[in-house]
């Protein structure tokens, strides 16, 4: 059983600007395990950011309670404050990094910081630029770089403290989809190499289809679902989620499609859901083979999320009533999950 290494109970957040006050984060429960990718999903102004900012205290809830490793953040000393804050890695949308210093130094911030001495610094900032793949650049400005390089000299900036934990701020937003798709695997790498419990929030459900474990998806301030990936990208339960989903996923019928296929009686369409196993299994063609039905193919579609292949597919049963029955039982017992259209 994981650790929990962050969590929120009963948070709320409430900024007052111009004598208004505004409910950012609205009775948030959370809870990161030690080793998670933890997506956090919303639209703009959702409170994906508040969140992340509460994680590393530089905001403080309104009410409720942040835990870092069991230990409230609220009304600890600076001193211990410091030392939780220093196992918190952070990465940014637009990377900032000092323009007017090298690779080298940009990556030596944090170790110079803490006062290390200057062969310590040489050679961990030489393994960090190693891991990143940019020993090359070490004395190249930000500018000469392109925007996936900048994004590993964050990184190596990041994890040049050993944090435990490392937040990611939109961190592919400005990136390419090929760039992202590297960075994602290198924060990946990280996660697993050295076990970095890494939170991420996004608004492009792409990349928590990448990388993410678990996801919670935000919407005015509320966490309104959270979970394992496979199972929230199988069965989203809150409309802001489904419609994430399905933005990578398109697993659904135009209206007029479904209108027409409900008159048509004696028939049923469903959606079946395979998941791993069941999806490399010839399921469908064994029912066209034993069962007196005729099954019409509307719609299929294959993902691969979490190494686990996720298959949809829409079809229309259409026979004797009691022939249907049979082979939605069929269908069941194969371990397909079945949901009508
Ligand atoms: N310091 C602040 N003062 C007043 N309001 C704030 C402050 N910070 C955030 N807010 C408000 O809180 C809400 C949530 O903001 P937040 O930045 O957390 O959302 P977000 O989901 O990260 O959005 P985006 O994806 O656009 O960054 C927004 O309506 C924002 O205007």
């Amino acid at each position: 059983m994981s650790q929990p290494v962050i969590r929120f109970n009963a948070v709320s957040k409430t900024f007052t600007r111009k004598g208004e006050s505004f409910l950012a984060l609205d009775n948030v429960n959370l809870t990161i395990n030690q080793g998670d990718i933890f997506g956090v999903i919303g639209a703009s102004g959702a409170g994906k950011s508040t969140l992340l900012r509460l994680i590393n205290h530089l905001e403080a809830p309104t009410e409720g309670d942040v835990l870092i490793n069991d230990l409230s953040l609220q009304g600890i000393s600076k001193k211990q404050l410091n030392q939780v804050k220093k196992d918190i890695g952070m990465i940014f949308q637009h990377f900032n990094l000092l323009n007017s210093r090298t690779v080298f130094h940009n990556v030596a911030i944090p170790l110079i910081l803490q006062g290390r001495d200057k062969a310590f610094i040489r050679e961990r900032v030489s393994e960090l630029l190693a891991f990143v793949n940019l020993s090359d650049k070490a004395e190249s400005y930000p500018d000469e770089l392109s925007g996936g390089q900048k994004q590993r000299v964050g990184i190596a900036r990041a994890l040049a403290t050993n944090p435990s934990i490392l937040l990611c701020d939109e961190a592919t937003s400005a990136l390419d989809p090929h760039t992202t798709v590297q960075i994602l695997l290198l924060l990946q790498e990280i996660n697993r190499r050295y076990g970095i419990t890494i939170v991420l929030i996004t608004h492009e459900m792409s990349v928590v289809q990448k990388i993410c474990h678990k996801v919670a998806v935000m919407a005015n301030g509320q966490v309104v679902e959270q979970g394992n990936v496979l199972e929230l990208f199988g069965q989203p339960k809150d409309s802001v989620t489904a419609s994430f989903v399905q933005s990578v996923i398109h697993d659904r019928l135009p209206e007029q499609t479904v209108a027409r296929i409900k008159q048509q009686s004696p028939s049923r369409a469903l959606r079946l859901e395979f998941v791993g196993q069941t999806a490399q299994q010839p399921i469908v063609n064994r029912l066209i083979r034993e069962y007196p039905v005729e099954v019409n193919i509307l719609f299929a579609n294959m993902s691969e999320i979490q190494s686990t292949i996720l298959g949809f597919m829409i079809v229309q049963i259409s026979g004797e009533a009691v022939d249907i029955d049979a082979a939605i039982r069929y269908l069941h017992d194969a371990g397909v999950k079945i949901s009508n259209v």
